[in-house]
């Protein structure tokens, strides 16, 4: 790999790229740091195409290196599958069909019929393109490159929908269902999908795991057993039907778990951590040569999943939100001097918070994770909230909960997962904006709302409801269809298999640099807070 890296074209040397752009581009904060790009948020191009040429192995001046990017997205993309590991299993044909009949005809003792004409069948060579703007050039906003000219290069993942062929007899499947991590609006929804979707497969095995991965290897906890009838109502409410939990035992353990309960299919609802984990799963499962599929669903309130256009609960989330944003800026407003401040969530990115403050066009400060701003001097939030009163009479702050974390002392300590615990950014800017302005003898009447678990614990939206759904179906299309290691997502309007190391390998993040995130800026009206 490292023998085909060449010098870069002179051309480029010279021109500074933007960190934000190089996450964009799929380099982690380590990379960066490892590039000296950390501390002045500024890079020099030249260093980052060469990193780029090494990480990948292209040299640009070879007139191939498009082929040769191909093909290598095309090996990182691929799919794990069962016959990797069992070579000579041989499929079935799918037991799924979309045209049914009651089954009240005793031809139809056994389950669900088929029809023979039209099933609505993936191929298993459909792809779905990952990316699909052309930039002209890298400064085009929102470019994402991989050479130095931004030269197109088509970059295809697997669609994701039922095949004609499926590697598990139902009748010898028994599936598990799992949700880990904090609650998210639609975990019912993919629960009740992935049942109903087995069962029409044949599936008559179905249970849940209850409180996430603890549920495996706890002795005061047993499974629930699922079917049609048990999920029928489930997405009426929010939270999740089999509790969810931070923590739990190691991966082998639960691979032990799963081979004493003979489970063959499991289906994992979670976010980053629960991934690492159900990858951690199907891997050790191929070590131990059990014949099992494991499928995620990614779950994450956060939206800070990679590749996709969105997570489910996600638009509920942002949807929720509205209603603590409306009632800050009708207490601010009514108020004389009035300041509201709402945290949302977002431990690391700032989607909630960015997509809450552009949807409800009552906040005039939007502060996230990705965009470092000081409270006190000049340029400093304070400072800006004095002039909204000055000129308003009132002002509504929106901030996610991952953001100014380097103004608050830090605790170090870590939840069970062993996600770090924040300090309550909300609360430390509702405590200055107070003193500042008794400081300043200026009446100022704050107001701070946290709808956190209030969001979290919603049922889904419509549009989440029918993301659920799809997702839910996919995920059982995908282990029939014998992957495992696999997650499912929806990109560009289209639905995707994905190997689960490509999402997780960091958590999506909002491109301060991006149109969304300007857009939000030209609502709010906020000026550059360093
Ligand atoms: N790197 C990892 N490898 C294996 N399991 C993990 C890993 N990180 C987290 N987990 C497990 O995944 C579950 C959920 O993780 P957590 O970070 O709380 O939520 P989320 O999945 O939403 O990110 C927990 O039970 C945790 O123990
Ligand atoms: O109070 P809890 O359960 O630890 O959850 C808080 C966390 O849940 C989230 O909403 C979602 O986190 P996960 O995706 O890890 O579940 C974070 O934004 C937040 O930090
Ligand atoms: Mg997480």
């Amino acid at each position: 790999m490292e023998a085909l890296s060449h010098t870069i074209t002179p051309k480029l040397t010279p021109t500074p790229v933007k960190n934000d752009v190089l996450r964009r581009n799929g380099f982690t904060p380590a990379i960066l740091r490892s590039n000296g790009c950390y501390s002045t948020r500024i890079c020099r191009r030249s260093r980052v195409f060469a990193k780029i040429h090494r990480s990948k192995g292209l040299d640009f001046n070879d007139p191939d290196w498009n082929l040769k990017f191909q093909r290598d997205f095309e090996d990182r993309f691929d799919l794990p599958h069962i016959t990797d590991i069992f070579k000579d299993a041989t499929p079935i044909p799918s037991t799924f069909c979309l045209r049914m009949r009651t089954p009240v005809n005793e031809e139809f003792a056994d389950g669900y019929p088929s029809d023979e004409k039209w099933h609505g069948y993936i191929n298993n060579k459909d792809r779905v393109l990952l990316k699909v703007i052309n930039y002209s050039s890298p400064n085009s906003a929102g470019a994402e490159c991989i050479d130095p000219d931004c030269t197109w290069v088509e970059q295809w993942v697997h669609r994701a929908g039922p095949r004609e062929e499926i590697y598990f007899r139902p009748e010898e499947v028994k599936a598990a269902i799992v949700t880990c991590g904090g609650l998210c609006p639609g975990l019912n929804d993919v629960i009740r999908h992935i049942v109903i979707t087995l069962e029409i497969y044949g599936v008559k095995n179905i249970v849940g795991i209850p409180f996430g991965y603890r549920g495996f290897c706890s002795k005061d906890l047993s499974g629930m057993p699922l079917s049609r009838k048990v999920v029928q109502n489930i997405h009426l409410s929010g939270g999740s039907l089999l509790g969810v939990s931070r923590g739990g035992p190691g991966v082998s353990e639960i691979v032990d778990s799963m081979e004493e309960r003979g489970i063959n299919m499991l289906f994992v609802l979670g976010g980053n951590g629960t991934h690492a984990g159900a990858n951690a799963i199907h891997n050790e499962c191929r070590k131990r040569r059990m014949k099992v599929a494991v499928v995620g669903v990614p779950k994450t309130i956060d939206n800070d999943i990679l590749l996709m256009d969105k997570t489910f609960g996600f638009d509920t989330a942002v949807e929720e939100a509205q209603r603590a944003i409306n009632s800050a800026y009708i207490e601010a407003h009514s108020a004389y001097h009035g300041i509201g401040v709402v945290k949302l969530m977002g431990r690391s990115s700032g989607f909630i918070a960015m997509h809450a403050a552009l949807a409800s066009g009552q906040i005039d400060i939007c502060l996230i994770p990705e965009v470092p701003f000081s409270l006190h001097g000049p340029h400093g939030v304070l400072r800006h909230l004095k002039y909204l009163i000055d000129t308003k009479g009132s002002a509504v702050i929106c901030v996610a909960e991952g953001a100014g974390q380097n103004l608050i002392e830090k605790t170090n300590a870590t939840d069970a997962s062993g996600n770090i615990v924040l300090g309550d950014v909300g609360v430390h800017i509702q405590q200055e904006t107070k003193k500042y302005f008794k400081k300043l003898g200026v009446p100022a009447d704050v107001k701070y709302i946290d709808p956190t678990y209030m969001i979290r614990a919603c049922r889904a939206n419509a549009s989440d409801g029918i993301l659920c759904t799809v997702l839910g179906q996919n995920a059982v299309h995908g282990a029939f269809a014998g992957f495992s290691g696999i997650t499912v997502g929806i990109c560009n309007t289209h639905y995707a298999y994905f190997p689960i190391p490509e999402v997780i390998s960091y958590p999506r993040a909002v491109d301060p640099n991006s149109r969304m995130w300007h857009r939000c800026l030209t609502s709010t009206g906020q000026p550059d807070f360093v």
